[in-house]
C-alpha cells in the first residue's frame, strides 16, 4: 500500500543527523532532522506547530478529499483544530475516527472526548462521517471489534494525527503495551490520570479507564502526524528520537513506521539541546 504525506514543511537541513548536529541547528527556523524513518520539524512555538500541522491536513485533503483521518484529543491538537476552520477545511467527504474515549463517561459529560470533537470538529467542520468509540457501551468487547471493523469498512486511516502523553503513551496505550495491541478496554496510569485533571478540576473526577485504538491498529495508519509542544513532552520527544524502541515508551513505536511527520515546538525540543550541551 502506498504511504504519502502531500506537503514539505520549509526546511533548512536534512539528512540523517547525530544527537550533536540535532542541537547545533535547535535555534534556527523550521529545522528538519531525519532519525530513521522520522521527519521531525522544530518550529517556534505551539503557534507555529499547529499552523504547520493544518497545512498537513489540509494538503492531505486537497490530495484526496475523501480522506479517513485518524484524530486525537487533549490540548496539543486544539490549534490545529482552530486553524483548520480558519482554513475553512473542506472534510464533506471526509471520514474521521478518534483514537480513544473515557470508559463509562457519559458521552454528554463536558470533558468526554465525544464532547471535545463535536467543539472542535463535529460542529464546526462537519465531515461526513465521524466514529469515536463509545465509552459507554454496554459490551465493551462487541465495542472494540465494531470500531475495528469500522475503520476496515472506511479503508483504513489515511493520516493518522497523535499527541503523546508525559510517559510516552500514544492514545492512551500506556508504557509496557504491546506494539501488536488492538483497540480494547485499558487502565489509566497514575501520571496520565493526573495531567488529564486540569481538564476535570479535580483528580477524583478523572476516569481511570479508556478504550483506545491498539498500537497495532496506530500502526496501520498509512501515514502519521505527531504533535509535540511543552517542556513537559521534551523527555517523550527525546525518547522517540534517541531511545530503544520498546513498549516501556510506546511512542518509540513510531520509528516502525515507515510514513511518520513529527511537528515539535522549542520547549519540547530543550532536551535535545541540552544534552547536546553535555
Ligand atoms: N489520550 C490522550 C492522548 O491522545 C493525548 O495525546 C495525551 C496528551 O494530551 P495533551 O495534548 O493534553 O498533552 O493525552 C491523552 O491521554
Amino acid at each position: 500500500m502506498e504511504r504519502t504525506m502531500c506537503l514539505d514543511i520549509p526546511c533548512v537541513c536534512t539528512g540523517m543527523m547525530n544527537k550533536k548536529s540535532v542541537a547545533s541547528k535547535v535555534n534556527q527556523k523550521n529545522q528538519v532532522i531525519h532519525q530513521g524513518n522520522l521527519h521531525l520539524t522544530i518550529v517556534k512555538n505551539d503557534e507555529e506547530m499547529s499552523q504547520a500541522a493544518a497545512e498537513l491536513v489540509l494538503g492531505q485533503l486537497a490530495q484526496r478529499p475523501n480522506s479517513v483521518l485518524g484524530l486525537a484529543t487533549g490540548g496539543t491538537p486544539i490549534g490545529m483544530y482552530r486553524q483548520l476552520c480558519r482554513n475553512k477545511a473542506d472534510l464533506s467527504k471526509a471520514t474521521t475516527f478518534n483514537l480513544d474515549e473515557y470508559y463509562a463517561l457519559p458521552r454528554h459529560h463536558p470533558q468526554s472526548f465525544f464532547q471535545f470533537m463535536k467543539e472542535h470538529v463535529y460542529n464546526p467542520l462537519t465531515p461526513l462521517s465521524y466514529d469515536i468509540p463509545n465509552g459507554e457501551a454496554a459490551n465493551v468487547e462487541q465495542e472494540c471489534t465494531r470500531y475495528e471493523t469500522a475503520i476496515g469498512r472506511a479503508g483504513g486511516i489515511d493520516l493518522q494525527v497523535l499527541g503523546v502523553g508525559r510517559n510516552g503513551h500514544i492514545g492512551f496505550n500506556e508504557p509496557g503495551t504491546s506494539f501488536s495491541s488492538r483497540t480494547r478496554l485499558v487502565a489509566l496510569k497514575r501520571e496520565t490520570v493526573e495531567d488529564n485533571a486540569r481538564f476535570f478540576g479535580d483528580v477524583g473526577l478523572v476516569p481511570t479507564q479508556a478504550i483506545t485504538m491498539g498500537i497495532g491498529t496506530i500502526l496501520e495508519a498509512k501515514a502519521i502526524l505527531l504533535l509535540v509542544s511543552g517542556t513537559v513532552k521534551e523527555e517523550a520527544l527525546y525518547q522517540l528520537l534517541y531511545g530503544d524502541i520498546s513498549p516501556e515508551v510506546p511512542v518509540t513505536a513510531l520509528r516502525l513506521h515507515p510514513a511518520v511527520r513529527v511537528i515539535a515546538d522549542e520547549e519540547a525540543a530543550s532536551l535535545l539541546q541540552r544534552s547536546s550541551d553535555c
